[in-house]
């Protein structure tokens, strides 16, 4: 089952063009990086896709109804700030509206939901704290957290790590690779392309208004596409540990 289809999807914004025809699908058990240039339309993509603005094209999640749209993917946008101050908890908790009937309270299955992910994002001693109180990489996680609780096959994140500490960014990215190899799938838009390597099983290169390359890490971050792209020179070797990429220079 596809969990997402694109179709010669375009993006202009104040009449200019952000990127046109796109053409992707997403199956199940993948990790799509999507990796680009500032500005080369990461964010404006995934909105799209989504149905959150105006596109040419097609989109099997725009077309969707809100309602089944939240059930099947969940969306964390790139501003991780949260605006109320509510308990870690209950942030986390509002993953889980798309799954309740008008006027339904959240039963055990939801609190389970809840639980499951503060754990995967290490939240259990922060839960009863207030949101708006954490530190800015905390605040990140919750929102992952609110983002996975809603447990969907589908999941959007822009930019989530972010911000992390270290040991958080690779936590969340095995993260995200433990909810492909349950048969979902994430795609994730992220600069760091030494954890996109390791924990993306297909990149998505957007530049210059198109996509430029979609396959395998070692497909994608060719010297070419990373000097005309990216304007970089990097090292990338497999290594006992897995790939490892480094970028080395700027080139232009
Ligand atoms: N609301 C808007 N109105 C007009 N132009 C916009 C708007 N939002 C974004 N853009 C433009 O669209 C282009 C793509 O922006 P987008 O945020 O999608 O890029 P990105 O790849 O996510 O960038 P970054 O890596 O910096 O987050 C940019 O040139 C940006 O200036």
């Amino acid at each position: 089952m596809t969990l997402l289809h694109l179709r010669d999807l375009s993006v202009s914004l104040r009449n200019r063009p952000v990127f046109r025809d796109v053409s992707l699908s997403v199956e199940p058990g993948q990790v799509v990086g999507l990796i680009g240039p500032n500005g080369a339309g990461k964010t404006t993509l995934m909105r799209a896709a989504l149905g959150l603005i105006p596109a040419q094209g097609n989109s099997s999640l725009a077309v969707m109804k809100p309602r089944v749209r939240a059930r099947h993917a969940a969306w964390m946008p790139q501003n991780h700030e949260i605006a109320w101050p509510v308990t870690v908890e209950v942030l986390v908790t509002l993953g889980r509206i798309p799954h309740l009937g008008a006027g339904q309270a959240v039963g055990a299955a939801d609190r389970a939901a809840v639980d499951r992910a503060l754990a995967q994002m290490g939240l259990e001693a922060l839960r009863h704290r207030t949101a708006t109180r954490l530190s800015g990489g905390e605040q990140t996680r919750a929102l992952i957290a609110r983002t996975l609780a809603q447990e969907t096959p589908l999941v959007l994140a822009d930019e989530p790590i972010a911000g992390l500490d270290p040991a958080h960014q690779i936590a969340t990215m095995q993260c995200f690779q433990d909810i492909a190899a349950q048969g979902k799938s994430v795609m994730v838009s992220i600069h760091d392309l030494g954890l996109a390597v390791r924990h993306c099983s297909r990149l998505i290169l957007l530049a210059g208004g198109r996509v430029q390359a979609d396959g395998t890490p070692e497909q994608v971050l060719t010297p070419d596409n990373l000097r005309d792209h990216f304007g970089i020179s990097a090292h990338f070797a497999q290594t006992p540990q897995g790939p490892v990429f480094q970028p080395l220079e700027v080139v232009r």
